[in-house]
């Protein structure tokens, strides 16, 4: 099916979200919709999909005129999405998921979990999924939970295909069967609409490239344009994709982390007796294939995982099976990987969001209350220092893209007198040109002395960052090695090999 989007216009109060955007997805072809953070790129995809009424504009499916009243009506018309953020229920399985919304009753008037079952084994086989049709979807990790999506959208026999960001949770491995799927996908007929910011991608699998900056498309690209020439025709500047680094010249040893052992509620090891330390003004990476214990190495340097053994010192003070409070006050600062989850508050606004980690003594703790004008202040400060794109402070941070509130977690961490900085997958979800001022600011943070460990499974953001990396396989750090190791010895460790 061909997907032709005319002058797309949407507001929200004065903003300009969408402004007289034209897009049009051929049949069997993957286009990618490149913009920075705040663009427009997913208010876009959701008009499209029936979730916003743009003011202005219409939407044609193979030359026909369609609107749509919602959701379900898109799907209908063979739209689907794979979004950004999961709209999965977490307490049902993966067959009931997929059934949600399009059940299909037997005789009786009972749901037929079996054909789901069965639909979910199909196109987990046809796509070289594994999923299991009876789990639990909150058990799953994320990236299990991302191909659920996928495999519910796919159930819908969906002619246009959106993906919003779907590899920025995906290891590596998973991204490379991603594109293979998307293009099947585009080879069997389905009109693609691909949402990134990883050049690479954009490059690898690409047909066409529309790039849109402040609302409006600026311009077409070619897939063999270098990655430079897309990321400033993305952010309308020269961007530095590699930020230079001076040699790290570290310090004495800060955090020691000895015999740690952490389990998962489920009682598993998933971190299994690990050791290493890292030293002031140095920049340790973690790096392996997601789900190797390192979410629950940072969360347990962080006191969200009581009951793990061995020890862990921070300037000497034992942090092991300390409260999350206190180790805030130690001065740990922390960015999970999970923002919407763990990072931030959508309710709050900005400026709330900004002080969650605060505790009562600081500047913006009155007696039993809030100092509102401070906070806003200081708010109003960071967001500029960081280019968070909104309107007010006081806007709710749930009504910021993906990659916006991204930038509010690492402006509230990296604002903090530190003595310690734990960042998991610091640049989820943001543009290159963030990426850049973030990669700085991590950098910065190192030559003012503080320890860092960065968790990330981007080899290019490890080989960017680190002055020592260490890898993790099945719960253990298999080797710990100098920043400049290769792509190939550090694959071989994250594959298990010993160093
Ligand atoms: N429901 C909403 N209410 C108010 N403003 C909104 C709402 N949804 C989006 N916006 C605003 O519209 C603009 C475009 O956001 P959008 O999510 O489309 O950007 P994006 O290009 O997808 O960005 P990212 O790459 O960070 O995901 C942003 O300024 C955002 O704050």
């Amino acid at each position: 099916m061909n997907l032709e989007l005319r002058g797309i216009t949407k507001r929200f109060g004065a903003l300009v979200a969408n402004d007289h955007i034209d897009l049009s997805v051929r049949e069997g072809e993957i286009h990618c919709l490149l913009g920075e953070n705040g663009a427009g790129k997913s208010t876009l995809m959701n008009v499209l999909s029936g979730l916003y009424r743009a003011e202005e504009g219409e939407i044609l499916l193979d030359g026909e005129k369609v609107t749509f009243a919602g959701p379900g009506e898109a799907m209908n018309a063979g739209i689907g999405m794979v979004h950004q953020h999961f709209m999965l229920i977490p307490v049902f399985t993966v067959a009931e998921n997929i059934i949600l919304g399009n059940e299909k009753t037997t005789f009786g008037g009972r749901l037929d979990l079996g054909a789901a079952r069965q639909l979910v084994r199909d196109i987990s086989a046809r796509f070289g999924f594994d999923v299991d049709p009876d789990a639990l979807v909150d058990d799953l990790p994320v990236g299990a939970q991302q191909r659920v999506e996928i495999i519910k959208a796919l159930s819908r026999e969906a002619k246009v295909l959106v993906f919003d960001e779907p590899t920025a949770v995906l290891t590596p491995q998973e991204t490379d069967e991603l594109m293979v799927i998307m293009r099947q996908l585009a080879e069997s007929g389905t009109a693609i609409v691909f949402i990134t910011h990883k050049l690479r991608e954009v490059r690898e699998v690409a047909d066409r490239i529309t790039v849109v900056r402040l609302g409006k498309v600026v311009g077409e690209a070619e897939p063999t344009a270098s990655n430079t020439e897309l990321a400033s025709l993305m952010v309308g500047r020269s961007v530095e994709l590699t930020v230079a680094k001076e040699p790290a010249t570290p310090g004495d040893s800060a955090l020691v982390v000895d015999g740690l052992t952490v389990w998962s509620p489920s009682g598993a090891v998933a971190v299994d007796n690990v050791s290493f330390e890292v030293r002031r003004g140095e920049i340790l990476a973690i790096a392996g294939v997601q789900g190797n214990g390192q979410t629950e190495l940072a969360e347990a340097l962080l006191g969200l995982r009581p009951g793990s053994t061995g020890s862990i010192t921070l300037d000497g003070k034992s942090l092991l099976d300390s409260d999350v409070r206190s180790v805030l006050d130690a001065g740990v600062g922390f960015v999970p990987e999970d923002r919407t989850q763990d990072g931030l508050v959508a309710e709050f606004t900005i400026a709330e969001n900004l002080m969650l980690d605060r505790s009562v003594g600081d500047p913006f703790v009155g007696r039993g209350t809030l100092r509102r004008a401070i906070l806003r202040k200081f708010a109003q400060e960071k967001v500029t220092e960081f280019d968070v794109r909104t309107q007010s402070v006081d806007e709710h941070v749930g009504r910021l893209s993906g990659g916006n509130q991204q930038k509010v977690v690492l402006a509230r961490e990296l604002s903090r007198d530190l003595r310690l900085l734990v960042a998991a997958q610091p640049t989820r979800g943001i543009d290159v040109g963030s990426i850049e001022f973030v990669h700085k600011r991590i950098v910065a943070t190192r030559d003012a002395g503080t320890p860092v460990i960065v968790v990330s499974t981007e080899l290019d953001e490890v080989a960017a960052l680190a002055d020592r990396i260490a890898v993790m396989y099945r719960g253990k750090i298999v080797g710990i090695v100098d920043g400049d190791a290769t792509r190939e010895e550090l694959g071989l460790l994250m594959a298990g090999a010993s160093s």
